[in-house]
């Protein structure tokens, strides 16, 4: 069954389309990095699926529960790290966690919970006093708190240190091997990178690309590149390099040894192209040098328009919406009143 099932999914914010026709299937099991700029609609997903916004038309399912009729069931499976946070009380850090683990009906102590996440030494301290960082620590704490099945991260590593990302990095692995399913949304490319199964690129509120990564650049083409090192400059090669399909860009440089250095930019499949044309001109090759696009490149492929990046996609966007939706927490119940605080629902 999948973890999550979003078909034709639109919300609209008055004359604003946060997402249109959203269709999205996340596997039990699976790490998906759900990746797009500011503004894209991942939050808006992200609610959606927590029925803290209900979508203008289209449904969202999580574990084959429709989450507007039955968030209770949803919420009782996800465990939800926000984007934001509301005012943090005047609860101790412990007695935040002391109450979602009652609500949750969790098993961990909450002393666990924050030698987990790092906070050992504040669980003391009232939340309000906490910094960004911290406060980030305690709510991925809670989120945490009753072995969610899915683990809903919106932008994790907001106000962490290195130290904190890798300590999410480490949750998100601990999940995987406890058989949870992660589905994350951000910006930071390298982390999406690190620990994701599968990446969904979603710009203005459309998802123009879901794949592996590997896959993505593959199918993103000219981000890639070679780099050849010869022994003279043959005078040819240049322009021979520059004529090979698939290539986009080729500069002739020196390195410190005052060698020639062919960079062509190109695609996976003509970087052997690029070395074997290389021989032909009759140079002597002392090095090859390979690089893959850079996930930035990608998502700056995927979501610059380029419609030969993107092979996808492009239905306009409907402006034309009015305000005013149904509101969020309509079933009141103990699980979602132990969710984090989130940030406001339908303007
Ligand atoms: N409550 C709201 N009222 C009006 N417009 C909203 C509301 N929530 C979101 N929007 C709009 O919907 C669009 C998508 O916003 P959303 O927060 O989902 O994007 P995002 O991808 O999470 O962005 P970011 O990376 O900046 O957090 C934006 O244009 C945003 O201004």
């Amino acid at each position: 069954m999948a973890a999550i099932e979003l078909r034709d999914v639109t919300k609209r914010f008055g004359t604003v389309t946060a997402l249109d026709g959203l269709d999205l299937e996340v596997q039990e099991g699976e790490v998906f990095g759900f990746l797009g700029p500011n503004g894209a609609g991942k939050s808006t997903t992200i609610d959606i699926l927590m029925d803290y916004v209900r979508p203008t038309s289209g449904t969202a399912r999580v574990f084959g529960h429709d989450a507007q009729a039955e968030p209770t069931k949803v919420r009782e499976r996800v465990g939800i790290l926000p984007d934001g946070y509301g005012s943090l009380g005047r609860m101790t850090g412990r007695e935040q966690l002391e109450f979602t683990i009652e609500a949750r009906r969790g098993r961990e102590h909450p002393d666990e919970v924050l030698e987990r996440v790092g906070l050992a030494g504040d669980g003391d301290r009232q939340v309000r006093t906490y910094s960004k960082g911290m406060a980030q620590r305690l709510m991925l704490g809670m989120a945490l708190v009753g072995d969610p099945d899915l683990l809903v991260l919106d932008e994790p590593t907001t106000g962490l240190d290195p130290a904190g990302a890798r300590m999410m990095r480490e949750v998100i692995d601990d999940a995987v091997s406890d058989g949870q399913t992660v589905f994350f949304s951000s910006h930071i490319l390298g982390q999406v990178e690190a620990v994701a199964d599968r990446v969904g690129i979603l710009y203005g509120g459309e998802l123009v690309a879901v794949d592996s990564i590997d896959a993505l650049r593959e199918t993103a083409g000219a981000t890639g590149g070679v780099t050849v090192t010869l022994d003279e400059r043959p005078d040819t090669l240049r322009n021979a390099v520059a004529g090979l399909r698939g290539v986009t860009d080729v500069t002739v440089d020196t390195d410190e040894q005052e060698r020639p250095v062919v960079d062509a930019a190109c695609t996976p499949a003509a970087k052997g192209r690029v070395v074997k044309a290389c021989y032909d001109d009759g140079a002597d090759v002392r090095d090859v040098d390979t690089r893959e696009a850079s996930l930035e490149e990608l998502f700056v492929a995927y979501t610059s328009g380029d419609a030969s990046a993107t092979g996808s996609a492009g239905r306009t966007v409907d402006a034309t919406a009015t305000v005013g939706d149904a509101t969020a927490d309509t079933d009141g119940s103990a699980v979602g009143d132990a969710s984090p605080p989130t940030r406001g629902g339908d303007e």
